[in-house]
């Protein structure tokens, strides 16, 4: 899987205030999860609003390879028939996961726990990612690794015949290794225990017990998460509403605060507490947004989001705030480019550790616009000031999100901003230009490419 032979260079400049109203896609943790749980229950599971992205359409593929059966529907619902926890299937082929993390991590879980070998390869960004994390419990529960020196892609591992149970402490704020011991843990006789100092997004947890496995979440005396799962459950086919993703929701958020005159207003948005930490740190910015009509569907807590041009302030951003909202700081980087004095962004080592190193992509990129910041070993630091300058190429490094910032700072930038591959964006919000373009945004192709 990749983004097509060439880099597809983006352009934004400054066309005005952006209004109206929109819907984001689907939150791409929960669409991996549905299809993957799907595949492990047993009957039929329905999925509306899934995310359509390369990432998530490439665990629809690691899915269809373990033996579920995945349809589309026409009115875009899909329909996952599921073979059932124990009983996958063998791939015969490559699993190719493209860009993404989650989708390989969590499938690692999973399958390393089944009598079964697989092959994992991704692009240059995911083979540069470390798999250690994931590929050491799993090692623990009994599964065999052959990876590149570092546990990098491609990996194969042939999964336990006889799994262990794991007591395991996560030893990073990470969503993704909780949910690949968690999905091992699936397939073992037994008592799986993951403990987290720092809480992380909560989605396996809260999917898995509506697939009926048998899950709890306590807190020790230490504050810390401890998550108990009992394996080998029979799962129920669910039908899953995916809400809009939070994370995509980001960009026209920070958009509409920074570009004058704006008012935008997202509907049908994720607002799960671990996913929030954005919106929480734009309001004490001092940015105009406010939650209307909040409900709650499927255990999730939901709202729209109106958000009007505002003129923030820098502030310190608490750094145990950093997992909830760990793939906004990009976005949040040029929100600050735009707000009076310093924000200053600490704790953020696993930026370094995304689809490119975000922290360095994020700091060169605000260089080669003239914004003055400073890059610390796990912080940034960005002096803002009005009408900040733009007017240079970004080097997006297969990073969606490094792109996706970049084009929101030209909307509010003197001059305009190119990512040199716009292709990227693919891999989580495929209709970002024809949404920000229905809002007003002038984002288009560079002239190479549009010719
Ligand atoms: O579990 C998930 O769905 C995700 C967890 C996060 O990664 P980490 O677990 O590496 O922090 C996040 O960055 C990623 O986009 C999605
Ligand atoms: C980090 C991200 O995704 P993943 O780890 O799934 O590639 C992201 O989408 O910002």
């Amino acid at each position: 899987m990749s983004h097509g032979p060439l880099p597809a260079p983006l352009t934004t400049r400054s066309a005005g205030p952006l209004t109206g109203t929109i819907r984001v896609p689907g939150d791409k943790s929960i669409s991996h999860r549905s299809l993957m749980f799907g595949a492990l229950a047993v009957g039929r599971t329905t999925v509306s609003g899934l995310l359509e992205s390369e990432d998530v359409l490439a665990t629809a593929d690691a899915m269809r390879a373990v033996g579920a059966k995945i349809e589309r529907q026409e009115d875009g619902l899909y329909v996952v028939d599921g073979i059932g926890l124990g009983s996958l299937l063998e791939p015969d082929h490559v699993i190719d996961f493209g860009n993404a993390g989650t989708g390989v991590r969590l499938t690692m879980g999973i399958i390393g726990t089944h009598d079964i070998a697989a092959t994992f390869v991704g692009d240059a960004s995911l083979s540069g990612r470390p798999m250690g994390r994931v590929l050491d419990p799993l090692r623990d529960m009994g599964t065999s690794v052959v990876a590149r020196n570092g546990d990098r892609l491609p990996a194969s591992i042939r999964g336990a015949k006889q799994p262990l149970p794991l007591t395991y402490r996560v030893p990073m704020p990470s969503a993704q290794v909780k949910s690949a011991v968690l999905l091992a843990g699936l397939n073992a006789p037994g008592i799986t225990t993951v403990i987290e100092p720092i809480a992380t997004r909560d989605h396996t947890e809260k999917m898995l017990t509506g697939f009926g496995a048998d899950i709890s979440v306590t807190l020790n005396e230490a504050g810390e998460r401890v998550i108990k799962l009992k394996g080998q459950p029979e799962l129920k086919p669910q039908d899953v509403e995916v809400p809009g993703d939070p994370s995509s929701a980001a960009f026209p958020i920070v958009a509409a605060l920074i570009v004058p005159g704006s008012d935008v207003t997202i509907e049908n948005v994720l607002l799960n507490e671990h996913r929030t930490g954005l919106i929480k740190t734009l309001i004490e910015m001092g940015g105009d947004i406010q939650i209307v009509n909040k409900r709650n569907s499927g255990g999730e807590e939901l709202g729209d989001i109106k958000v009007k041009s505002s003129q923030l302030k820098g502030i310190t951003v608490p750094p145990k705030r950093a997992p909830s909202m760990i793939d906004e700081y990009p976005v949040l980087a040029v929100a600050a480019a735009f707000a009076q004095g310093d924000t200053h962004m600490p704790g953020l080592d696993e930026l370094r550790v995304k689809e490119s190193d975000r922290l360095a992509a994020v700091a060169r990129g605000l260089e080669a616009n003239g914004i003055p910041c400073v890059e610390g070993e796990d912080s940034l630091t960005v002096t803002g000031g009005a009408n900040q300058i733009g007017g240079g190429t970004v080097v997006t490094h297969l990073d969606h999100r490094i792109a996706m910032a970049f084009m929101v700072l030209g909307m509010a930038a003197h001059n305009p901003v190119t990512a040199d591959d716009g292709a990227v964006i693919a891999t989580s919000f495929p209709t970002f230009t024809s949404l920000f373009s229905g809002l007003g945004a002038d984002i288009q192709k560079s002239a190479s490419e549009a010719a």
